[in-house]
């Protein structure tokens, strides 16, 4: 469904992706996991068009990722940005329902769209009014999935969408989210450092290291044929 071949990619004059080739199957949950900064939220940026590789090729639904296909890619795509991007000046349902507005949906269809997903996120409905500065860090998260969900995208990228939660709100975000997810048909890249969390969503894996793809595979592949020293090392650092 998306695929990345042999792109490179440089930053200000930084190298950050070299030549990396990696591809998410239709209809399952993909887990791209990695240290800070070895590139994972940049491999979204590509997928979604906000990043043009400088070689290689971007694909989505099998074809090159093309200025004039992107249009088509973005409606089809839902994407949870770290901390969740809302808007602060627009209401929660405000920010839900941004881009069925923007494509001019009717009225009735998005107010339909929207009880249905404040139920599916498990939000209150009475908060919808509010904005997401009167929102906990949980409930931030929840819109912003209710947002990527709104146009039922056939994929979702997904970059750190439970970071900076507590660990309790974080786990029943992680359940409701799997839920969500398990036997929906969408095609899933979910970002995230923590390896319990990306086992926890998908059987596969995908660890990166300075801007390479070093493995990929089931977390016991991961543990049990770790690739390299990196590998054995991230995985004995998240031992817990
Ligand atoms: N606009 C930019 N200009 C220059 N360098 C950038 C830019 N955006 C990202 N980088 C660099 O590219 C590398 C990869 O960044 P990226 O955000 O993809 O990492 P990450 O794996 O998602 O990290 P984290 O887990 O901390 O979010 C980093 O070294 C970062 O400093």
């Amino acid at each position: 469904m998306l695929a990345l071949d042999d792109v490179r990619l440089d930053l200000g004059e930084k190298p950050v992706l070299r030549g990396l080739s990696l591809d998410f199957p239709a209809g399952q949950t993909t887990a791209l996991i990695g240290p800070s900064g070895c590139g994972k939220s940049t491999v979204l940026r590509l997928l979604v068009g906000l990043l043009r590789p400088d070689a290689g090729v971007v694909r989505f639904d099998g074809e090159p990722l093309t200025p004039g296909r992107m249009a088509a890619a973005r409606h089809r795509t839902g994407y949870v940005i770290q901390e969740g991007g809302l808007f602060p000046h627009l209401s929660a349902g405000a920010n839900a329902t941004l881009l069925a507005r923007e494509l001019k949906r009717p009225a009735a269809e998005i107010a339909a769209r929207l009880d249905e997903l404040a139920r599916l996120v498990r939000l209150g409905t009475d908060l919808l009014d509010r904005p997401p500065g009167r929102l906990s860090g949980g409930e931030r998260q929840r819109v912003a999935l209710m947002r990527a969900l709104f146009l039922d995208p056939d994929v979702l990228l997904l970059d750190e969408p439970l970071g900076a939660l507590d660990p309790m709100v974080r786990a029943g975000l992680q359940d409701d989210l799997r839920e969500i997810l398990d036997g929906s048909g969408k095609t899933v890249v979910l970002v995230t450092h923590d390896l319990a969390e990306a086992a926890h969503f998908s059987e596969r894996l995908v660890l990166m290291r300075a801007g390479e793809a070093v493995q990929a595979g089931r977390l016991e592949d991961l543990r049990e044929r770790p690739a390299d020293g990196f590998v054995r090392g991230f995985l004995a650092a998240q031992r817990r």
